[in-house]
C-alpha cells in the first residue's frame, strides 16, 4: 500500500514579511509559525512520515524543542534557491534517507507558512486524491471581481472568475511523477508543485478547501492566523 508523507519546504526568507527572521519562524500563538503546521500533520494517523526542509544556514531551527514530534519529523538542511529546489532537494534526501520510501508513495508539500491547515481539510485531500490517477491540491473557488491594472494603478477592465480558482497547499502527489516534474520544469517559472505537474501534460485535481488554510505573507496577516489557531484552539 502506498504510504502518505509529508513534505514542508522551510527555507525562504520571508521577503513580503519584511522581518529580520525568516517568517517561519515568527512567533503565532506562543509557538514559531512552522509548529502549527507541524502539529495538523504529525498528529494525522495517516501520515508516516513528516520532513522538514530548511536553509543551509537556517541557525534557528534549533532554539527550540521539537521533541514532542521526533516519532515522525525528519528534518533536512537542503533547501535551494526557489521552493521548487527546495521541494526537489527535499524529495531526493528523503530517498536517501529511508530506502523504504518508494516512488508510488503520495507526498504532500505543504508550505510552512500555512499554519492554520487543519486535520479535517487534509484527511478531505486524502480521502479524494488516495485513489487518483495524477493527484491535486487544496484550493478554493475565486470570491472577489477580478480587476486587471496598468501602470497607473488604474483599472484597464474586468477579467471573468469564472473557472478560477486559489491554489492552497498541501499538493498530493506520488513521489516518482513529482520528482520526474520537477526534474524537468525551471524552477524559477513555477510557484507550485502543480504547475510542475501541469507541465508534463497532466491535470492535478482541484480539491475544495476555505479560506482558513490561507498563506501568511504580509505582516497584517499573522494578526488574522492567530485569531483562526485561538478558534481553532477552543474548538
Ligand atoms: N527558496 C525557498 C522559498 C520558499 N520556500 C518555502 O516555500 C513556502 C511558501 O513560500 P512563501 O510563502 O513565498 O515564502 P517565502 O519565499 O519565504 O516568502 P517571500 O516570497 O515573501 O520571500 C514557505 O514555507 C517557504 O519557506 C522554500 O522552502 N525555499
Ligand atoms: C504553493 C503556494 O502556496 C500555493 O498558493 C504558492 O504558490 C506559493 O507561492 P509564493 O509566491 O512563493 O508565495
Amino acid at each position: 500500500m502506498p504510504r502518505f508523507i509529508a513534505l514542508i519546504p522551510a527555507a525562504g526568507t520571508g521577503s513580503r514579511m519584511n522581518n529580520e527572521l525568516p517568517k517561519q519562524y515568527l512567533s503565532l500563538a506562543g509557538k514559531p509559525m512552522i509548529y502549527h503546521a507541524l502539529h495538523t500533520l504529525c498528529h494525522s494517523s495517516h501520515i508516516f512520515r513528516v520532513f522538514v526542509i530548511l536553509a543551509p544556514d537556517d541557525h534557528e531551527w534549533n532554539r527550540y524543542d521539537w521533541s514532542s514530534f521526533a516519532d515522525k519529523l525528519v528534518v533536512k538542511y537542503c533547501g535551494g534557491a526557489t521552493r521548487a529546489d527546495s521541494v526537489l532537494n527535499g524529495l531526493k534526501a528523503m530517498q536517501q534517507t529511508d530506502g523504504s520510501i518508494v516512488k508510488d508513495d503520495w507526498i504532500l508539500v505543504h508550505d510552512a507558512a500555512r499554519p492554520c491547515l487543519t486535520i479535517f481539510q487534509l484527511d478531505q485531500l486524502i480521502d479524494a486524491l488516495a485513489l487518483d490517477e495524477v493527484g491535486g491540491l487544496l484550493a478554493i473557488p475565486v470570491a472577489d471581481t477580478l480587476k486587471r491594472a496598468d501602470l497607473n494603478q488604474r483599472v484597464m477592465g474586468t477579467e471573468s472568475r469564472n473557472g478560477l480558482w486559489q491554489a492552497q497547499t498541501p499538493q498530493m502527489f506520488r513521489l516518482g511523477l513529482l520528482m520526474d516534474a520537477l526534474s524537468k520544469v525551471n524552477s524559477a517559472a513555477i510557484t507550485d508543485d502543480a504547475s510542475a505537474i501541469e507541465a508534463l501534460g497532466l491535470d492535478p485535481r482541484l480539491v475544495l478547501s476555505d479560506a482558513y488554510n490561507f498563506k501568511v505573507t504580509y505582516p497584517q496577516d499573522l494578526a488574522l492566523a492567530e485569531l483562526i489557531l485561538q478558534k481553532k484552539e477552543t474548538n
